[in-house]
Formats: structure tokens, sequence, C-alpha cells
């Protein structure tokens, strides 16, 4: 039978607005999501017996059941069990490039593609919307990180409508290894902090009216101005995560001290990325960035727009 290779991009928040409170206990959005091609390898095969296992080579991403890659598999084997039945469960193996809790969706990423692998292997047939609604039960993300590209992205960050691909940006990506930010921490966090400030209950996005300011950085992602964009960056988890973390402040003032033409924090951190115009510019930030703060503890890397969120090859 066949085995599938797939790269699971990492992806970046370019705008991030938290705009209320919903009844589930999530956080209604407005988020510019963007793949970058930092990329995860997850390799799928029949294991040729009825169990799941997970493989990774990164010593802080457990292999059990807690794994996002094994929870996407267990989800395809219990909504499609006559297919698990034919064609048996799935040995997958992660190798990580995209740095862990680190606000880049590499768990997330991870889910989507053995969405899309196990798809693929057992001849599902599903249409990416299927599998983006698949995606969605296993985490806010993850629909994002089927599609791809370029999108704005509302109710809990699953509701997604596509843009126009900025194919002409490129990214610097820092993360301070022992800066791990946790996801939930940082949404509990922003509500105790900021929740007088939430709309209640809101049912559509296109409710909030004023409230929402997502559009001049849509307008502008439409007509590919990267002034406007780089102007319109915002993420609102800067707010608490920038004053506990001063060395996030010093890297973000560092990229545009190093030239580059915007600089911001990736979801709920600890990702700090700077968007440049060319490859040669985004190179010469990151040696400028490695040259100046020279800490052993800090890791970077040059990445592009991607269209796509998860590439394939047999
Ligand atoms: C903040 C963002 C921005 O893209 O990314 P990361 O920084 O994690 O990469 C996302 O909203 C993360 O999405 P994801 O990591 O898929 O979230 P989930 O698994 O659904 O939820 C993780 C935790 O975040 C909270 N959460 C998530 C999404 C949301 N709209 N409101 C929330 O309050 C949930 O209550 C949960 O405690
Ligand atoms: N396949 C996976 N890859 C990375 N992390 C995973 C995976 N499965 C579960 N995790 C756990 O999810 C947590 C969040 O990791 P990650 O998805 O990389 O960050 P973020 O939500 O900030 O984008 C980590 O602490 C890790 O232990």
């Amino acid at each position: 039978m066949r085995s599938y290779t797939l790269l699971a991009c990492a992806k970046i928040n370019l705008y991030l607005e938290i705009v209320g409170d919903r009844a589930d206990g999530y956080h209604e959005l407005a988020m510019i999501m963007q793949s970058v091609d930092l990329c995860d390898r997850i390799h799928i095969e029949p294991s040729g017996t009825d169990s799941i296992r997970v493989t990774c080579n990164h010593p802080d991403v457990p292999c059990d059941s807690s794994n996002l890659a094994y929870r996407a598999a267990e989800l395809m084997r219990s909504e499609f069990p006559e297919a698990f039945a034919r064609y048996g469960g799935v040995n997958i193996y992660i190798t990580k490039k995209i740095p862990v809790a680190a606000g880049l969706a590499g768990g997330s990423s991870n889910a989507a593609a053995v969405v899309v692998g196990i798809n693929l292997l057992w001849n599902l047939g599903l249409t990416q919307g299927e599998c983006e609604q698949l995606g969605a039960v296993l985490g806010s993300d993850v629909p994002f990180c089927i599609r791809g590209g370029t999108a704005l992205a509302t109710g809990r960050g699953e509701k997604l409508s596509p843009l126009p691909d900025l194919d002409q940006l490129y990214v610097v990506l820092a993360k301070y290894e022992s800066v791990k930010i946790s996801t939930a921490w940082a949404y509990q966090t922003y509500r105790a902090t900021y929740e007088e400030t939430y709309i209640r209950d809101p049912e559509h996005i296109e409710a909030y009216g004023q409230k929402v300011h997502s559009g001049p950085i849509v307008r502008a992602i439409a007509s590919k101005d990267s002034a406007i964009i780089t102007e319109e960056l915002r993420n609102d988890f800067e707010k608490i995560v920038l004053p506990e973390y001063p060395q996030l402040v010093s890297l973000k003032q560092r990229f545009i001290e190093a030239g580059a033409i915007g600089t911001l924090m990736s979801g709920s951190g600890s990702t700090v990325f700077a968007l440049t115009e060319s490859h040669s510019e985004a190179e010469r930030i990151k040696a400028y960035i490695e040259q100046e703060l020279h800490h052993p503890d800090l890791k970077l890397w040059v990445a592009q727009f991607s269209p796509t969120g998860i590439k394939v090859s047999e």
C-alpha cells in the first residue's frame, strides 16, 4: 500500500484582534493568517496493525495520545470506521523544524497534515472543505493549516475567507528557546486583563461593525500595498506578553534598527517576526540580529510566504 510524505507549513498572524467572548468559552477573533515555508515533515504509512503510532525527533513533543497528529488519526479512525477496518492503523513519523510552543501552529499543522494524508491513504475522497471541517474539531487553527495561503479568520479562528496571496514578502522568525508561552495561558490572561472591553455573545463578526479594525489591512492585502500592511500589523497578545518578556521588545527594536519593514509577535508567542521585501534582505537582517544579540538561546529562521499550507508527495 502507498505511503505519503507531507510538508506542513507554519503560520504567522499578521493581524490578531480579540473582539469578544463566546458562549462556548472561546474568544471571538479577527485574524489575518499567513502560511510560511518553514515546514515540518510528516510521513504516514499503513502500520499493518490496528494501532496508531507516532514517532517524533523533538524531545518536547509527546508521542502519545496528547500529540495533535495522533489525535487527528484517532478522529479519522472514529469518523471512518469502515475505511479503518479496511486499511488498518497508521505509523506517523514527524520531523520537526517548526519550533514548539512558538505561536507558529506547529502542532495544528501536523494535525492538518494527518487529516490530509489519511484522506489520501484511505481513498476517502474528502474535499478540502470537508477536511477543514474535520480539522476544526481538533483545534481552532487546524482549518487554516489545511487551507494555507493568506486568509481572514473569524469565529474562534476556524471561519476562513481567502485573501489574495502575498507572495512578495519574506520573513525572519526569531524565538528564544526558553520563552515558552501556552496559548491557554495567553487567552486566560488576556481575558483577566481586558474582559471589560469585550463584546458579549457575538453572533457574527459583521455585527461588530465599528469594533473590528481589520478593514485597512484587508484592503492593503487586496492591493498588495506592503507599506500599509506593515503599518496595520496588530497582535492584541503583545499587550500582555511583551511587558512580561522585555527581551521580545528589544528583539522588535533590533529588527526595526536592522531595516525590517515591519515586526510583530506571532499568535500567543513567543516568536517575533520581521518582514522584508527580498530574500537577501531577510538573510542580512538574520545575520545582523545573530551578531548583535549573540544569545545562545535565540534561534532565527528565514522563510517566504507560502500559497499553500500542506504540500504532498508520495
Ligand atoms: C493564538 C492562536 C492564533 O492563531 O495561535 P497560537 O499562538 O496558538 O499558534 C490561536 O488562536 C490558537 O489556536 P489553537 O492552538 O488551534 O487553539 P485551540 O486548540 O482551539 O485552543 C487552545 C486554547 O486557546 C483558547 N482559545 C483558542 C481559540 C480561541 N478563539 N479562543 C480561545 O480562548 C481555548 O480556550 C484553549 O484553552
Ligand atoms: N505534533 C505536535 N507538534 C508540536 N507540539 C505538539 C504536537 N502535539 C502536541 N503538541 C504540544 O502542543 C503544545 C503547543 O505546541 P505548538 O503547536 O508547537 O505551539 P503553538 O500552539 O504556540 O503554535 C506543545 O507544548 C506540545 O507539547
